[in-house]
This record gives C-alpha cells, sequence and structure tokens, in this order.
C-alpha cells in the first residue's frame, strides 16, 4: 500500500503481514511510522492498496476495527477527553455492558495498575505529562482491545514509568505495535521494523534491527 499526503509519499509501497505478539517499529522522524501505524486502525485509509485486520477492509469495517484495535498516541493531551482521571477510563466501558459495579472495579483496577489510583477523582489536566501518558494506556487498554497500535508512548516517562509501561507491553496478552524511538524497550520483541523515507528497510529481530538503525544514522550527515 501507498500514502501520500499531497504530493508526498511517506508510505510507499509498503506490503506486511504483522502476526507477531510484539512488533517494534523505528525509524527516523518523518520516516513514516505513525502514518503506517494509523493505517492498522482506519484512521488513515491508504491510497492505494489495502489494510485487512482480522480479514476486515479498514476502508469498510472502520467501527468494528476500532473496536479490536487500541491506539495510543503520542499527545496524551488530544487523547485524554474526561474532565477526571476515573472518568476518562471508566467512558471506554460505557458500553460494555458491564453492571456499574464492575465498571467502578475494573476502572480501579485500571488505576492501580498505572500508578494512578489517588489521583482517581483529581482534574485529568493536571497530572503531569507522563502521567496523562499513563492514563491515555489505561483508558485504552481497560477496553481489552485485541491489538495494541501505541505510538511513542514513553516519550515523556521517567525511567520508573518507561519500565512499567514497557513491562506492561511485554507482559500484555493481546498483539503490541510500538513505535518508539526508546530503541532498549524493544529487547525480547518477536520482530522489529525498520522504516526509512516510506519503506521498510529492515524487518528482523530487535538486535539486528536496532543496529541496522543506528548504522542507518551514523551514515546520515
Ligand atoms: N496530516 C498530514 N499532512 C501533511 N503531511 C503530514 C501529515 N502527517 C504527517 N505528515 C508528514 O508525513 C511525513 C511522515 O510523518 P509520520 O508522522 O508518519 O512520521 P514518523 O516516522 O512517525 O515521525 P516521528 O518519529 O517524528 O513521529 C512527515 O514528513 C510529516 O511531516
Amino acid at each position: 500500500m501507498t500514502h501520500a499526503y499531497g504530493d508526498r509519499v511517506v508510505v510507499d509501497d509498503v506490503s506486511l503481514d504483522l502476526r507477531e505478539h510484539r512488533i517494534g517499529l523505528i525509524g527516523a522522524n518523518g520516516s513514516g511510522k505513525s502514518t503506517l501505524a494509523r493505517m492498522v486502525n482506519g484512521l488513515i485509509v491508504p491510497d492505494t492498496g489495502r489494510v485487512l485486520v482480522d480479514g476486515l477492509d479498514t476502508r469498510d469495517h472502520v467501527k468494528e476495527i476500532r473496536r479490536r484495535v487500541g491506539f495510543v498516541f503520542p499527545d496524551a493531551d488530544t487523547q485524554i477527553i474526561m474532565p477526571t482521571v476515573a472518568e476518562d477510563v471508566r467512558i471506554g466501558l460505557r458500553d460494555s455492558g458491564l453492571s456499574r459495579d464492575e465498571i467502578e472495579a475494573r476502572v480501579d483496577e485500571a488505576l492501580a495498575r498505572h500508578g494512578l489510583l489517588e489521583h482517581r477523582d483529581h482534574p485529568a489536566h493536571l497530572l503531569s505529562s507522563g502521567q496523562k501518558q499513563m492514563l491515555a494506556l489505561a483508558s485504552v487498554l481497560v477496553t481489552e482491545p485485541q491489538i495494541l497500535v501505541c505510538d511513542e508512548p514513553t516519550t515523556l516517562l521517567d525511567l520508573r514509568n518507561v519500565r512499567i509501561i514497557t513491562e506492561t507491553l511485554r507482559t500484555l496478552p493481546q498483539q503490541v505495535i510500538l513505535l518508539t524511538h526508546h530503541l532498549d524497550t524493544l529487547s525480547g520483541f518477536d520482530r522489529v521494523l525498520v522504516m526509512d523515507a516510506g519503506k521498510i528497510v529492515f524487518d528482523g529481530a530487535p538486535e539486528d534491527a536496532v543496529a541496522y538503525y543506528v548504522a542507518l544514522m551514523e551514515q546520515r550527515p
């Protein structure tokens, strides 16, 4: 598939079958990673070619695909939509069919797991940047998506929270597609793709992919 913004091609004839449990996507700024990742949940539909999730075309089945594919954005402020921390997690469960008590239990569990329980009833906009990233992840995970796409979820985090998120992503039962500039978070991943100028230029084990990417960057002026 291919995608261009105007006449600028940013995903250039990419063909991928993503079946591994934990997949990393790395590459220079502007190489097309976010554009490619947004295609997985139908936020962006390719100009040519198609994207299938569980056999469903993102062009025709956006609603079902959004339920299956959770997406964590790099900027948590755009993702947090409710006034308080608990409300932001709870909103994802509104159509879940769970009872009120079950919902509250799930909300508290998600907040506790992401170190946010003590901020339960605080205004979400008063959280620190890193806590907002944790909240964005909690709000997506509480909906139990089958696939989780995370676009740089650790950018603003301190070391402890990077470890918490990395460990969370490593141990999740669902498929994870992680875009990151924190290369060490990819250790133990099943497959890492390197993107450059809209193309997948390497596809393999994490250590090999990171070495390829580092060498690629060292060639740049
Ligand atoms: N909505 C848009 N309209 C026009 N150009 C865009 C749009 N979104 C992205 N681009 C351009 O497409 C190119 C690829 O962007 P993309 O966000 O996919 O890269 P990336 O690899 O995720 O970068 P980063 O590591 O900086 O997040 C960039 O040059 C960017 O400026």
